[in-house]
């Protein structure tokens, strides 16, 4: 198991009140200099951090449930990323790989093309973002189909770009007053199961069925060049299709000549206890994207795919000035070692397991935890009214996040309807932080 950087306890301590007043100060310089669109969720100003612990310039130190959104998943300033990514800097910090390319950036490639899904010959694109990866999805399926509709899922999010965010579900506060979105997007119905109108037991393969039967009717499977969906939906609520539904699109994007992209930015790299989380239904992806728990934290992203899709471009149609950034790289390689060497989807599995079984217990104690959902470090409750009332329950999301937070626990929420609580610590948190996370939010519904 990799050694922590020196000095930074893994203990909650609250010193002052939150944010405290240093934080404070810069929030009001951080007024009159940053752009208000960019929001925090916790304005507490970062001093340092260490695996599961973000510590503030106050001194207050918080166990971090959220691992910059599903970013730190070796743990923040892993020892072997820090190394290998700053031994890189000192030798040189950019080149433009569609300049002077360098080995790191082949490297990273070679490694994802072998641990992806599936043992067909693959070839990468290395990107700066989520979004961009997603971006370059959809330029390399429309190019190697020729055809030009993409179709997405409710409660989809897929980034804030203009295309992403045509591809992506929620207006607020993703789309609202940035239109006109880019065209030849189609929705369809998402297998929800706590929310599927026939129940959850219907919502694999039938609501696969109810899906194709619309992209057959309204778009016309011929003139689909890609399906595109996040094998459990992220921000739109820690969704995990119903066993089946996701097998099933896949069956009919093969019948059809549909490029079947997954879109594993924010499940990918051991988070949801396989390295991928399309493995969980041995589902093989034309192409997948990733960013966040690639690099421990420094930018990078990535399409990974079926070497006849990728290769279909013609020269220079694929790229961009930072894609591939040769520090992001080498932290790439680091953290992609480390995930193995520690066995970290093993790890996330038993972070699940363990939130699961205190998540469910605390349902059983407060009815207005509607739903407890997801697998491996990739952990959610929906909120709602409680007494068989499923109407989402965003007054009582905000209160349980405002006592976590006053209380040294960073814990975000989710969801279409904004009642979504989610768990994403870093994949190396002790088992004592863990349960001292869980104790935090225990202790906020008991408040209630
Ligand atoms: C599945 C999935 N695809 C794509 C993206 C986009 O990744 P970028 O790196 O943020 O562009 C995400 C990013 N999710 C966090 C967004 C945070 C915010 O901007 O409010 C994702 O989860």
């Amino acid at each position: 198991m990799a050694t922590s950087n020196a000095g930074l306890p893994q203990k909650r301590r609250i010193v002052t009140e939150i944010p405290g007043p240093k934080s404070k100060a810069l929030q009001e310089r951080r007024s009159r200099a940053v752009a208000k669109g960019v929001g925090s969720v916790l304005p507490v100003y970062v001093e340092r951090a260490d695996r599961g612990i973000v510590q503030d310039i106050d001194g207050n130190a918080f166990i971090d449930f959220g691992s910059g959104i599903a970013v730190t998943n070796v743990g923040n300033a892993n020892p072997e990323v820090v190394a290998r990514a700053s031994e890189q800097l000192a030798r040189f910090t950019h080149t433009c790989f569609m300049v002077n390319p360098y080995e790191g950036y082949v490297e990273v490639c070679e490694a994802l093309n072998r641990i992806s899904p599936g043992t067909h010959e693959k070839r990468s694109i290395l990107l700066n973002s989520g979004a961009e990866a997603v971006e370059n999805a959809v330029k390399i399926a429309r190019n190697a189909t020729g055809r030009q509709a993409v179709v997405v899922f409710d409660h989809a999010y897929h980034g804030r770009t203009n295309l992403t965010m045509a591809l992506t579900a929620k207006n607020m506060p993703y789309k609202q007053g940035f239109g006109p979105f880019a065209g030849e997007v189609y929705r369809m119905p998402m297998a929800y199961p706590f929310r599927w109108p026939t129940g959850p037991e219907n919502c694999g393969p039938e609501a696969a069925a109810q899906a194709i039967d619309q992209i057959t009717k309204q778009i016309g499977a011929e003139n689909v060049a890609a399906v595109l969906i996040e094998p459990i939906q992220g921000e739109g609520g820690f969704i995990e299709p119903g066993a089946g539904f996701l097998p099933a699109i896949v069956e009919f994007c093969r019948a059809n000549g549909i490029v079947f992209v997954a879109d594993e930015v924010q499940t990918g790299f051991a988070r949801t206890g396989d390295l991928f989380a399309c493995e969980h239904e041995d589902v093989v992806p034309d192409l997948i994207c990733t960013a966040k728990g690639i690099a421990g934290g420094l930018p990078l992203a990535a399409v990974t795919g079926r070497s006849e899709l990728m290769d279909a471009v013609h020269g220079g149609g694929l790229g961009g000035t930072y894609g591939g950034n040769p520090a992001a790289c080498a932290a790439a390689l680091a953290s992609l070692e480390t995930i193995e060497n520690d066995r970290l989807t093993e790890r996330a599995r038993a972070i699940g397991a363990t939130m699961l079984s205190r998540l469910r217990a605390l349902a059983e104690r407060h009815d207005v935890i509607g739903d407890v959902r997801g697998r491996g470090a990739m952990i959610a409750i929906e909120l709602v009214a409680g007494n068989g009332d499923r109407t989402p329950n965003p007054t009582v999301l905000a209160e349980v996040l405002k006592h976590c937070h006053a209380n040294g626990l960073i814990l975000l929420s989710a969801g279409t309807y904004g009642n979504v609580l989610r768990m994403l610590p870093p994949l190396v948190i002790s088992d004592e932080l863990l349960d001292e996370g869980l104790s935090v939010i225990e202790d906020a519904f008991a408040r209630l």
